[in-house]
């Protein structure tokens, strides 16, 4: 007799599906137990406003972590750049598995690059931070664009730029990869133009506290670099006392010399939405060992951003 199966808790969406199916055969693996995926609607996948517009953070995570706690699933998977900074009651996020490519991309029509769109391209796009970003770029290299505020899945926002509606679109290269949509990529968007969001690229695998056998399984897979980084990058956007919808980038990575890793470098960047004002910085470290070591850092670049003025910058919203 095969052992009683996991419970995986997920949205429905296509990029939610793929990312927890990918999920549930390494937990398979690690555990030696089936896994079976449980959907549950969130407020996020039937609210027609922006999400901008419902304001919080985590409006994704809720239902899954309701589930969660009335014990219906065993674990679930979030984008971690979705998930709250403040750590849940009860919950563990047991498992940050390696991270994926952190970029951000554009798919634009006639194969376009960001350098090429053409004069007062409309490029699409819901999140603060890539219009803050975008627009600063546009500014200090001659170019006009203009950002619209859109929302929906990733065929969705692929379908604005087919249909002729818009010229690009901006997206996470994880969720295209993760859905199997990397041949609509047209232009891979430099850290250096677009810092992504914190704990972009990476999934969190959250479960009950209590559910210690689980938590140590889950374990096997979380990759500390990855941990450490985003642990460092969304200590930062706790600091500035900023939600996932607040226009701030952040980004951990490690500084090696040769294939020696020397240090742990965090950037961040905060913005107002045209693009007329960033305040961008960074702070090195060494390789953080410990979670308050990784938040430490994170804590520090936040104290020298709000020096900078970057309170300032966070209080609007996207409309
Ligand atoms: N905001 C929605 C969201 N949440 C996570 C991803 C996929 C990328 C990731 O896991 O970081 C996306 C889509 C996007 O921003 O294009």
């Amino acid at each position: 007799m095969t052992e009683k199966a996991l419970r995986l808790g997920t949205r429905r969406s296509k990029l939610a599906m793929a990312q927890s199916g990918q999920v549930a055969d390494a937990v398979s693996q690690v555990t030696g137990r089936p896994v079976e995926l449980v959907e549950i609607t969130t407020y996020g996948d039937v609210s027609r406003e922006h999400l901008a517009q419902i304001g919080g953070t985590g409006v994704f995570v809720a239902a899954l972590r309701e589930a969660l706690l009335r014990g219906e699933v065993d674990f679930a998977v979030h984008s971690l750049k979705d998930l709250p900074t403040a750590q849940h009651e009860g919950l563990v996020v047991a498992a940050i598995p390696e991270r994926e490519d952190p970029r951000d991309v554009v798919v634009a029509r006639d194969a376009r690059k960001l350098t090429d769109l053409p004069r007062g391209a409309r490029m699409g796009t819901g999140a603060p931070r890539r219009m803050a970003q975008l627009n600063a770029y546009a500014r200090t290299h001659g170019m006009e664009i203009e950002t619209v505020p859109i929302r929906g899945n990733v065929d969705t926002r692929i379908g604005y730029v087919r249909s002729g509606d818009l010229d690009a679109v901006v997206l996470a290269a994880a969720g295209l990869n993760r859905v199997g949509r990397m041949d609509e990529v047209t232009d891979f968007l430099s850290v250096d133009t677009v810092l992504p969001a914190p704990g972009q690229g990476a999934l969190a695998i959250e479960c009950t506290a209590d559910n210690a056998d689980l938590v140590a399984a889950l374990a096997e897979l979380d990759d500390p670099f990855t941990r450490a980084a985003v642990t460092a990058e969304r200590s930062l956007l706790a600091a500035l006392e900023a939600g996932c919808s607040a226009p701030v980038g952040a980004l951990a990575d490690l500084l090696a010399d040769g294939q020696v890793v020397k240090e742990m470098r965090l950037r961040g960047v905060v913005g107002t939405t045209d693009g007329s004002t960033l305040v961008q910085l960074s702070t090195t470290g060494p390789v953080p060992e410990t979670h308050e070591a990784a938040m430490a850092l994170g804590r520090e670049l936040a104290t020298e951003m709000l020096a900078q003025g970057a309170a300032g910058l966070m209080g609007e919203r996207a409309h």
